[in-house]
């Protein structure tokens, strides 16, 4: 397939990134060698979107140190970048809403493209509803407009079974118009979720599952256990990370405990 042909594809990492890891990394290289080893897709771009405070984990610290953290883990990287838009806002975001004002950004995006296009006849133009962005009006999109595909773990897939944590509707609205790139993860069983799922199954095509071959079991909490203990955390993060963590003094016992009295912002719902 001429490259021209492929489905362009936007990859979102949604986290709390607290703090980012080498395997959040590792997550975004292993999804676009996937995707692009179809033969069908072509990773135009990365993007890590830290949760906002308002998310309200326990042990989650501020997501200025975050944000500047998984700026500092991407500085050396040509296509991943780090977007703050939905930690800025001043209530948590649902995830699906994340994707829905990351895809209206592609669609004007691409419109303004296809302005400074206009007359050269390249780009082929089509009226679509816009139920990604939850609204009724017709809007134009282009035909090569990128896919938006939400990346994460898959412990975030199983989370959609935890009851009341997720909005069906919301689960549909990701599996059905966008699309979800699920890293497998050490306990966890994708493939029987989705096969357990009515919903998951019906939208199977739009759900690519990511074998990761290497275990590897980095997670943020073993990272920010290691840090309270005194131990190194080198090579689980990236050295820029290591250091920024180190000069500011991040992950101690007493910010573990942030929002330990707190409900989770989906349950507050
Ligand atoms: N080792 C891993 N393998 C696969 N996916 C991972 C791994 N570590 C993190 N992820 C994924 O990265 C995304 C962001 O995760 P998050 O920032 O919550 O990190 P985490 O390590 O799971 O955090 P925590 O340990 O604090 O719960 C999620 O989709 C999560 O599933
Ligand atoms: N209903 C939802 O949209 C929903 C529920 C739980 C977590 N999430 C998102 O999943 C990501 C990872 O969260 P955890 O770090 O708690 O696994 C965060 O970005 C969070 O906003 C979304």
């Amino acid at each position: 397939m001429a490259s021209e042909e492929k489905t362009k594809v936007v990859l979102l990492a949604c986290g709390s990134f607290n703090p980012i890891t080498n395997m959040h990394l590792r997550m975004f290289e292993l999804a676009r060698d996937h995707l692009e080893d179809t033969g069908r897709y072509k990773v135009v771009k990365g993007i890590v979107s830290p949760v906002g405070d308002p998310y309200v984990k326990k042990g989650l610290i501020k997501a200025c140190h975050r944000v500047r953290m998984a700026r500092l883990a991407t500085e050396n990287s040509d296509w991943i970048t780090v977007d703050d838009w939905e930690c800025q806002q001043i209530k948590w975001v649902p995830t699906a809403n994340v994707l829905r004002h990351y895809h209206g950004e592609l669609i004007s995006n691409e419109n303004i493209d296809d302005d400074v296009d206009k007359g050269k006849g390249r780009k082929r133009r089509k009226l679509e509803d816009n139920e990604n962005a939850g609204q009724s009006s017709r809007i134009n999109t282009n035909a090569d407009t990128p896919q938006l595909k939400l990346l994460c773990g898959a412990d975030v897939l199983e989370s959609f079974g935890v009851p009341s944590l997720w909005k069906t509707d919301d689960i549909e609205e990701i599996v059905s118009h966008h699309g979800m790139v699920c890293i497998t993860r050490s306990g966890c069983d994708p493939e029987k979720f989705i096969n357990q799922s009515d919903l998951l199954y019906k939208h199977r095509e739009n759900i690519h599952v990511v074998r990761e071959w290497v275990t590897n079991d980095i997670s943020a909490t073993h990272v920010r256990r290691s840090l309270r203990r005194g131990q190194s955390v080198r090579y689980l993060l990236p050295d820029p990370v290591v250091n920024y963590i180190q000069e500011n003094n991040l992950f101690s016992a007493e910010s573990e405990q942030n929002n330990a009295d707190v409900i989770l912002a989906p349950f507050q719902r």
